[in-house]
């Protein structure tokens, strides 16, 4: 028998998991790998900036580029990312999750002021996930979590930027599912990380047909 993820026509699953920072992104992705193997399947975590030239620079950039150059080099790391690392393991039937894609192009760098539609531009010819999960918390609850956790990255030093983020976030979210993407929100104020996790893995069950088995 076939196992559950995978795929009758060579081609593996691609997740997305973005949202807020301190929203649990990174703890979800890392429940949803180990939930997801099946027999005989492979699930590949990976994540934004990526581990690549142009994600490393993005990376030791951050703090100090700004705007619409910053846009540019993270958008870059994602073509460079699906290229080199993401479509090579879909190929081969693998499952790939990443944590942080395109709905984080959409969402950080307008900290910097860059345009929602330049944003949206840059990053329209990107690879699409069979699953887009947007997670969305309250951000009070967030806010708390970074303080507890320490800020990542100077876009969480300004005051409010949790309510910021949430509100731009939400509008990814539009963007994507008007631009036709299988986008799937995901409230994760108060359920614990593993309740998150379980829940996206049933809603790949029922994903529209593609030719995967997703017999649950
Ligand atoms: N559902 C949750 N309930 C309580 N704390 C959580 C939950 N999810 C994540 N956390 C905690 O909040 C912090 C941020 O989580 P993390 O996974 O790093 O978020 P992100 O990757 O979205 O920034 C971590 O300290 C993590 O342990
Ligand atoms: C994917 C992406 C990341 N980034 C930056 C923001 C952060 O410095 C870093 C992601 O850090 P990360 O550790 O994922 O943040 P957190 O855990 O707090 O959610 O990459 C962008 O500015 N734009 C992007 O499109």
């Amino acid at each position: 028998m076939k196992s559950q993820l995978s795929s009758d026509c060579g081609r593996g699953l691609f997740i997305t998991v973005d949202g807020p920072s301190g929203a649990g992104k990174t703890t979800i992705v890392r429940h949803l790998a180990q939930m997801l193997p099946a027999k005989g399947e492979h699930v590949h975590l990976t994540a934004e900036p990526s581990g690549g030239p142009i994600g490393k620079l993005a990376s030791e950039l951050t703090e100090t580029v700004t705007g619409h150059a910053l846009a540019c080099l993270y958008a870059a790391d994602r073509y460079h990312h699906v290229e080199h690392e993401i479509l090579p393991l879909l190929r081969n039937g693998h499952t790939v999750i990443s944590d942080r894609y395109i709905a984080s192009g959409l969402v950080i760098q307008r900290f910097d002021g860059v345009a929602p539609q330049f944003l949206w531009h840059l990053n329209a010819e990107a690879r699409r996930p069979d699953l887009a999960v947007i997670l969305e918390a309250d951000p009070e609850v967030i806010a708390s979590r970074l303080t507890e956790r320490g800020p990542h990255n100077r876009f969480q030093h300004t005051p409010g930027s949790s309510y910021t983020e949430v509100e731009f976030y939400r509008q990814a979210a539009e963007t994507l599912h008007g631009a036709g993407f299988e986008v799937f929100k995901v409230d994760c104020s108060s359920r614990p990380p593993e309740q998150s996790a379980a829940i996206i893995r049933r809603q790949l069950t029922q994903l529209p047909a593609r030719c995967e088995v997703l017999t649950g």
